[in-house]
């Protein structure tokens, strides 16, 4: 599978088929028995969850895993542990994409709305500059007006050109809408692929049903 910076790369699939499990060894989560994983070239040998930080790829797990007693600010100089110490500043940019942190810096993750600890989540990702933004789930149980500003972010990440985001998502219109190349999964392996020019919604939608 590859990921381009600046597009959305989708990752989808019914329920089981391995998509989480598949963020989880990119980021260095989950032990795997075969492949490699590559930045921009580079192969990284079985990396730590450190090590892939370090290297540029961050992971916004599904269910967010937000420090619910830590503050908003808290969890997002967690970020900065990858980062060398000059860089340990929140960029004015988190706040232009997520207005609703900086009026709650000081309230306790545990406190934020769900949609509110989604944002929070991609935030403290972003925090640590990476060239790989890995996304599971981001609109689960997510009310639809965060839905849209979360796909308004991921859009404006897209623009900016440097990051490739790869997307794992249920939610069929918001992973079709924001895609620009598809990656079907069926137990543990990819068994489709096709980019967004050459590829209808009835297509695609036939595919993640099997
Ligand atoms: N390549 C693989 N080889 C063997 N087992 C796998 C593989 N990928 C995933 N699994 C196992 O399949 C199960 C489901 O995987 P996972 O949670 O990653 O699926 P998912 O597609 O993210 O599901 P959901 O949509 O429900 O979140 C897990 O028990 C996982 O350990």
């Amino acid at each position: 599978m590859t990921a381009k910076a600046g597009e959305v790369t989708a990752v989808m699939g019914t329920n089981g088929v391995g998509k989480t499990s598949l963020l989880r060894a990119i980021s260095g989560r989950h032990p795997y028995a075969g492949g490699t994983v590559m930045v921009g070239g580079t192969a990284l040998d079985h990396p730590s969850p450190f090590g892939a930080a370090r290297a540029g790829i961050a992971y916004v797990p599904q269910g967010r895993e937000v420090f619910p007693m830590m503050t908003v600010a808290e969890n997002l100089e967690t970020g900065f542990a990858c980062l060398p110490k000059d860089q340990h500043h929140v960029p004015d940019q988190i706040f232009d994409l997520f207005p609703v942190l900086h009026d709650m810096i000081d309230r306790r993750g545990g406190d934020l709305s769900g949609g509110q600890q989604q944002q929070l989540a991609i935030a403290r990702a972003l925090i640590t500059k990476p060239r790989v933004l890995l996304l599971d789930e981001p609109t689960e149980g997510i009310q639809p007006n965060i839905i849209q500003q979360i796909g308004k972010v991921i859009r404006i990440l897209c623009e900016q050109g440097d990051m490739a985001i790869v997307l794992v998502e249920q939610f069929f219109d918001f992973a079709f809408d924001l895609g620009s190349d598809f990656y079907v999964m069926s137990r543990g392996e990819v068994v489709f692929n096709k980019r967004e020019d050459v590829l209808t919604r009835e297509e695609l939608y036939a595919q993640v049903l099997v």
